[in-house]
């Protein structure tokens, strides 16, 4: 029935203050705040509504993307929203956007690679949206290979300014976000040329539309690339194909904080790593592992109020059947990833701080922690992007049959969010650029280069590699295994940012017991998961392992009083969830039904194409071959 709580003896046996956790979630009184004051805002406005979406077709669902975004700037601007409650508008919308990028790379590679006089220029008009920009990087031929990029920008002195080209089909724009239909400007990335030599990759700000009529400027042909991978989903996002031909831009539009070019033509490159022109994918990767605590907590969320609903099996005497979240099985892939959840929510506030530090020490000219910065930021996007891409598809896995509904919201999820484990680095390559570093370290083991932060129990293999320093097989060769290495890098910083978080003050009744029976989980399930590797390496007994075995499924149960109380914690609105199987009140079957009923096929009992397709095949108006 509507307005009764169904999951009300779920949550009567939690053992903590949930409104202690949901501080911590949020991470602190006031983000919870905002977070809970914005999304309630938005669940409440029929103008943000999002259960049609399946419903409409590529160009409807644009259409009414842009209508959205435009609804929500004016909601910002006429509440006269923060920053920091726009962001989470914008987030609570819940529909990736041309604003993702806008805001999300734009306006982050000015303020990154700009010099003062290019921010002051562009950012007033950037924020006041006078311009709507995009990150137009990747190219047909290559996305990986930065280096690769085949996009030219030419200085002509005669003129002072740089002629932006497209000299080979590969060498097209391909993929950027907002750029197909929306941008007005991209941040264009292309080899600079000056005076006929080549000085590497670097951006330039590249007006692409009118901001009369927005039709494409001369020399411009933009454009969608099509349809992407599930039906709404990512196709709310215009990405786009782009070519220059000949394109002229004056030369202060070339972002030159790192490098410069004079009128006389001059290259200068500043006194600070050529790597600074790859900062605002260093941001967006750290912001991508905050993303993924999102996505994985909103299907764990799902996922686990519906194994407390739904009942299979184990009826005794006529009773109600055994809670799916009573079976060991559904606990041992459902808990693990409650307790990513968690540790991924951490690691993504340790890594914002470790963003923010290695920014604050570049602008001192301090750049001692940016190979560090550029290591964690890539290799725990990768390590948290596919995490969350297997754990949501887990999830569906874990409601049945109705997991695959559109109104469970978990197709949706998914088809979002796997992109992410391509998109701002390929999670191989960036393990590689983690491999890398890892070697460096060892091959400076014994120097007086002593290994410190993440890299600091290293010291620890100094010894393996003095026996084993001649033996050397290729990076290429060892790739395969670097990666796991690499992997187990990051994990290891993941469980090591949970223990230390459990070190800081942490308020409320049971909160701290709770989140170290969490931090405990994901510990010992990544051992159990790889104790193969700690078996074969010594680290581990056989005695060992059996123990984490046992005091998993301890933790399990400990853990499951609890588990609706954890993910409440969360404090998602229903519209956010998107989910019939994740609502509140848990009342599922009644809405499942009365969802179905509202899907348009249902609009005729006899459908379309009836009489012309189906009747004649019954009444064997058609001949049929010989049986
Ligand atoms: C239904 C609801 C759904 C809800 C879920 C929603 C979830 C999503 C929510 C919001 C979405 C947010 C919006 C996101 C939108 C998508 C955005 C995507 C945008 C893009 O994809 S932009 C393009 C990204 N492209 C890449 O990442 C390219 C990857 N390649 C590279 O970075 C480089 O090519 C490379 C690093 C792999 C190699 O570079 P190269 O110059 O060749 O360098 P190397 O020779 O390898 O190394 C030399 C040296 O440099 C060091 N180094 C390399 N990179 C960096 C760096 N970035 N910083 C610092 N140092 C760096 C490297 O370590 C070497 O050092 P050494 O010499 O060893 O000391
Ligand atoms: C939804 C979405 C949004 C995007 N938005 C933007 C955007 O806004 N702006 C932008 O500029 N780009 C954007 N991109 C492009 C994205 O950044 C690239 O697709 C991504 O960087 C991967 O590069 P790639 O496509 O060249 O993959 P590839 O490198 O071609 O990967 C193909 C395979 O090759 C492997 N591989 C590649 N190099 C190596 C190597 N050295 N060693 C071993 N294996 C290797 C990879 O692991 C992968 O398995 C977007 C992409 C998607 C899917």
């Amino acid at each position: 029935m509507e307005g009764v709580d169904h999951l009300a003896h779920e949550r009567n046996k939690s053992e903590f203050d949930v409104d202690a956790m949901k501080i911590v979630w949020a991470g602190s009184p006031h983000a919870f705040d905002v977070s809970d004051r914005i999304s309630k805002l938005v669940a409440s406005d029929p103008g943000f509504r999002k259960d049609n979406r399946s419903t409409l077709s590529r160009k409807e669902l644009f259409k009414n993307t842009l209508r959205k975004a435009a609804y929500a700037w004016k909601t910002i601007v006429d509440l006269r929203l923060s920053e920091e409650e726009a962001a989470k508008l914008r987030f609570y919308v819940d529909e990736p956007a041309f604003t993702d990028l806008h805001w999300g790379m734009f306006i982050p590679a000015i303020k990154g690679q700009g010099t003062e006089e290019q921010q002051q220029k562009w950012l007033p008009l950037a924020y006041k949206m006078q311009i709507i920009g995009c990150y137009a990087q990747t190219e047909l031929g290559h996305g990986s290979n930065v280096q690769g990029l085949e996009t030219t920008a030419t200085f002509d002195p005669q003129t002072d300014e740089f002629i932006i080209h497209s000299p080979t089909l590969t060498s097209s724009k391909w993929w950027p976000g907002g750029l197909g239909k929306v941008a007005t400007h991209a941040i264009a990335y292309a080899r600079l040329i000056v005076g006929g030599r080549e000085h590497g990759v670097n951006g330039f700000i590249v007006q692409l539309r009118s901001l009369e009529d927005h039709s494409p400027l001369l020399g411009i042909t933009v454009g969608d690339i099509g349809m992407k991978f599930g039906n709404g989903a990512y196709n709310t996002m215009d990405n786009g194909v782009l070519r220059f031909d000949h394109v002229r831009i004056p030369r202060n539009q070339m972002l030159m904080r790192v490098s410069q070019v004079t009128c006389e033509g001059k290259y200068k490159q500043s006194d600070v790593p050529r790597q600074l022109v790859y900062g605002t994918m260093v941001y967006v990767r750290q912001t991508i592992v905050a993303d993924a605590s999102c996505a994985l907590s909103r299907a764990v969320c799902i996922a686990t109020r519906y194994s407390a609903v739904r009942r299979q099996f184990g009826s005794q005497n006529g009773g109600p059947e055994t809670q799916v979240i009573d079976y060991k099985t559904q606990q041992s892939r459902l808990f693990p990833l409650l307790a990513s959840a968690y540790a991924f929510r951490f690691i993504g506030e340790w890594l914002k701080w470790l963003y923010a530090d290695v920014t604050q020490r570049l602008q001192a000219n301090d750049f001692s922690t940016l190979p560090e910065a550029h290591a964690c930021t890539a290799g725990l996007k990768s390590l948290t992007t596919t995490a969350t891409a297997d754990g949501i598809e887990e999830c569906r896995k874990l409601c049945g049959g109705h997991g695959y509904l559109c109104s469970s919201g978990l197709p949706e999820l998914f088809a979002v969010y796997v992109p992410a484990c391509t998109y701002e680095g390929d999670n191989t390559v960036l393990l590689l650029q983690v491999a890398r570093f890892l070697m460096k370290t060892v091959s400076q083991l014994g120097s007086s280069k002593k290994p410190v932060g993440t890299i600091a129990y290293m010291t620890r293999v100094e010894h393996l590699m003095q026996c084993r320093c001649g033996v050397q097989r290729g990076f290429a060769e060892l790739s395969v295994d670097l990666v796991e290495a690499a992997v187990a890098h990051c994990q290891l910083i993941v469980v090591s940012k949970f223990i230390e978080k459990l070190q800081q003050e942490i308020p409320g009744k049971g909160v701290k017991q709770q989140l170290e029976v969490l931090c405990n989980i994901y510990a010992l399930f990544l051992l159990h998961k790889h104790q193969g590797d700690f078996l074969s390496t010594g680290c581990i007994t056989p005695k060992h392992a059996a123990l984490a075995n046992d005091e998993l499924r301890s933790l399990y149960s400990q853990v499951r009083p609890n588990a609706i109380a954890l993910v409440d914690a969360f404090n998602y609105t229903d519209h956010y969830l998107g989910s019939i199987l994740g609502c509140y009140d848990g009342n599922v079957y009644p809405k499942l039904y009365e969802a179905a009923w509202k899907d348009p096929l249902n609009e005729s009992v006899v459908p379309d194409g009836y009489h012309q397709y189906i009747r004649p095949l019954l009444k064997q108006e058609i001949r049929t071959a010989r049986l």
